[in-house]
């Protein structure tokens, strides 16, 4: 996977709805192959939204027809208030991306590559075009082998270089497709805060991953796509909730545990060898109480997040 930017002309307008993007309906088939199903997807200003699905689930063909680079073969898409790919030279300079496909010279060096980019970047005088790239290469991590040919690259160092186009100038949206590929645990780690780092100053980021735990981590709102459609959206605390909030007790007697809650009218399960104990009529406090009331060591006691964790376990269990 390699990186490569969308630029020219920048000019601020305020989305329509609070919304950074949208598609409606949007959908693509190749051939027999449905790879995106009628998508109506709602990326809010200001927030980090984890396009969250197992692989061929259509994450990155929906991001492709979000920046124009995939015709649609039905619905629409709308980015920073404005129709695409109708008006992709007045939305795509405000957007940093990086998503599959060719975009950089094997033989030229990482900066010479960045360097190319940002030639084509409107909002950078010919002056600034130095320190911008240099910034860029620090901020990703390249600097180092910012020299070094482009095909000598690994994966990891793509993302990067490719990371550092999509973050040349400020933009009101980065869009970035699987950015942890290839990268080792640090690598990761620094993603993360660079995304942290974007959301802070208000730029509306868009990331898609096959991993929960890396948008649990990075997101405030989620996406869930499973075989071309998405099957869930919203922010990520009330969809972890959406399964109802529970409690998951891990104790050596979990026969007495359960005699002890449903004695006292709080109904409890067993699940997967902890105790499970639904929290709409009770708090966790009154749960753990009766159960040491009742001479119930309890090991652990932690609130269960259903929601998304069961409804992604259930999408990457498929074949
Ligand atoms: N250019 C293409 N021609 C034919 N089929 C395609 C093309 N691009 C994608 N597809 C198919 O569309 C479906 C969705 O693919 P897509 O790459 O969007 O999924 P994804 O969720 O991004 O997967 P991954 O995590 O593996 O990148 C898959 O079945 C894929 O094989």
């Amino acid at each position: 996977m390699t990186g490569v930017v969308e630029s020219v002309g920048a000019e601020i307008s305020a989305p329509t709805g609070g919304l950074a993007a949208r598609t409606t309906g949007l959908r693509k088939v190749y051939g027999s192959t449905v790879a995106v199903a009628g998508v109506d997807l709602e990326v809010p200003r200001g927030a980090v939204v984890g396009v969250l699905g197992p692989n061929g689930s259509g994450k990155t063909t929906t991001i492709r027809m979000l920046l124009g680079l995939t015709q649609p073969t039905a619905g629409s898409v709308e980015v920073l208030g404005h129709e695409m790919p109708t008006h992709g030279d007045r939305v795509l300079p405000r957007v940093g991306a990086l998503v599959e496909g060719p975009g950089f010279h094997p033989f030229l060096s990482g900066r010479e590559n960045l360097l190319r980019c940002a030639a084509m970047e409107p909002a950078l005088d010919s002056g600034e075009i130095r320190s911008a790239v240099g910034d860029a290469l620090e901020r990703v991590g390249l600097a180092g082998a910012a020299h070094r040919r482009y095909r000598g690259y690994s994966l990891g160092m793509k993302q990067r270089l490719g990371l550092a186009a999509a973050l040349l100038v400020a933009r009101d949206l980065v869009v970035l497709d699987e950015p942890t590929n290839g990268l080792d645990p640090a690598g990761t780690r620094e993603i993360r805060r660079i995304i942290a780092d974007l959301h802070k100053v208000g730029t509306t980021v868009l990331v898609s991953s096959h991993l929960l735990s890396e948008v649990e981590a990075t997101c405030t709102h989620v996406a869930v796509m499973h075989q071309g459609s998405l099957v869930a959206q919203g922010d990520l605390a009330t969809l972890l909730e959406s399964g109802g909030p529970h409690l998951l007790v891990s104790t050596a007697d979990v026969e007495g545990g359960l005699h002890a809650l449903r004695d006292n009218g709080i109904p409890a399960r067993e699940e997967d060898g902890v105790l499970r104990v639904e929290l709409t009529e009770v708090d966790p406090p009154e749960v753990i109480a009766t159960l040491v009331h009742a001479g119930v060591g309890v090991h652990e006691a932690r609130r269960g997040r259903a929601g998304l964790e069961d409804l992604f376990a259930r999408l990457t269990e498929e074949p």
